[in-house]
């Protein structure tokens, strides 16, 4: 009776996490008409966004719009609100690699769907539909890797900041091209960089749209690693070496391990130490617990 009410208790913990965690940020309360703005984005079709979620938990999502260096058009929006939904639905996910088709990343917004959508209701509702699909990305409980090829320009410089890591490849640039729209960050870039390089280093990266090459991105702490090759397929297996020593594991547990940062990241302390409990909770006495104690592991 114990042992069931035990994992009943359980599995309502877990889930309630998980809904807190996935409810989003904007709704009708903020203003938010989000049946209409994707009635908008199907008017501008082209590109794609691919899902590749591998037997080992490895997750590869492209951006797939080479021919306009990966811009965002409305149905790419719309697709990665579905792969986010996939993401968040896949539970023997463990990590993520965000890319771009083409040796590059993604240039933003497709700038035809920008002019299309200048009145303001239609740019509050991308900017919110985006924010929402972006802050559920950064809140997936894999953890992600934004592999930057070519230029992430703009919304795509905004996009690599709602992954947990960045690599860069030689040659590569991140920039928030922003101030030369006339704007700032709408997909909550500006937010999510801040937290990532300090407030002082974000004002100039966007007051000055500087060039963040490999080198910068480092210094900044923007970038772990510099790959050693820029081709596209050598490029990818760079990155899924580097992930793989982040991602060994059981998938409860490298999932409990990003949740437990993602809540600490966001929540003030005592929120973020009650619910680093209760996801403590769903391990302890576990499977993968109780095959780590009987096998009794020695980390000499
Ligand atoms: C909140 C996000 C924000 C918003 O939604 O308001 C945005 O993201 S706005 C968009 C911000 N992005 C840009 O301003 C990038 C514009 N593009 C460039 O600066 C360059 O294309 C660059 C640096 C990405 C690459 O330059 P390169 O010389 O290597 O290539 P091309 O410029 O010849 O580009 C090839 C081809 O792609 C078209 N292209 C590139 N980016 C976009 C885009 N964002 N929207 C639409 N089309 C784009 C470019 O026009 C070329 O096509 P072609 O038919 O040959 O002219």
């Amino acid at each position: 009776m114990v042992l069931s009410m035990w994992k009943n208790l359980l599995q309502t913990t877990k889930e309630k996490i998980i809904q807190q965690r996935r409810m989003s940020l904007y709704s009708q309360a903020h203003g938010y008409e989000e049946e209409l703005i994707k009635k908008k984005f199907q008017e501008f079709a082209g590109g794609s966004i691919n899902l590749s979620k591998e037997d080992n938990g490895i997750g590869i999502l492209t951006l797939n719009n080479p021919k306009l260096m990966n811009a965002f058009t409305g149905t790419m929006m719309l697709e990665l609100q579905e792969r986010v939904t996939e993401l968040e639905n896949w539970k023997e996910g463990k990590g993520l690699i965000i890319y771009g088709a083409g040796n590059t990343f993604c240039s933003g917004s497709d700038l035809n769907v920008v002019k299309a959508i200048s009145n303001s209701q239609d740019g509050m509702n991308m900017c919110m539909f985006m924010q929402n699909t972006l802050t559920r990305l950064m809140r997936l409980p894999l953890i992600s890797v934004a592999l930057v090829q070519g230029k992430a320009i703009g919304g795509g410089a905004e996009l690599t900041t709602a992954c947990d890591f960045r690599l860069m490849t030689p040659g590569s640039e991140i920039r928030f091209v922003h101030k030369f729209m006339g704007l700032v960050p709408g997909w909550g870039g500006g937010a999510r960089l801040m937290r990532i390089v300090g407030s002082g280093a974000a004002l100039q990266l966007l007051s000055g749209a500087i060039r963040v090459d490999p080198e910068r991105a480092l210094r900044l702490g923007l970038s772990e690693e510099t790959l050693s090759s820029s081709d596209e397929a050598a490029a990818l297996e760079e990155a899924r070496a580097w992930l793989s020593q982040h991602t060994e594991g059981p998938a409860s547990v490298i999932r409990a391990a990003k949740e437990v940062v993602a809540v600490g990241r966001e929540l003030p302390m005592e929120a973020a130490l009650r619910t680093e409990k209760d996801i403590f909770g769903t391990l302890w006495g576990g499977p993968a617990n109780l095959q780590a104690l009987a096998r009794r592991p020695k980390h000499k």
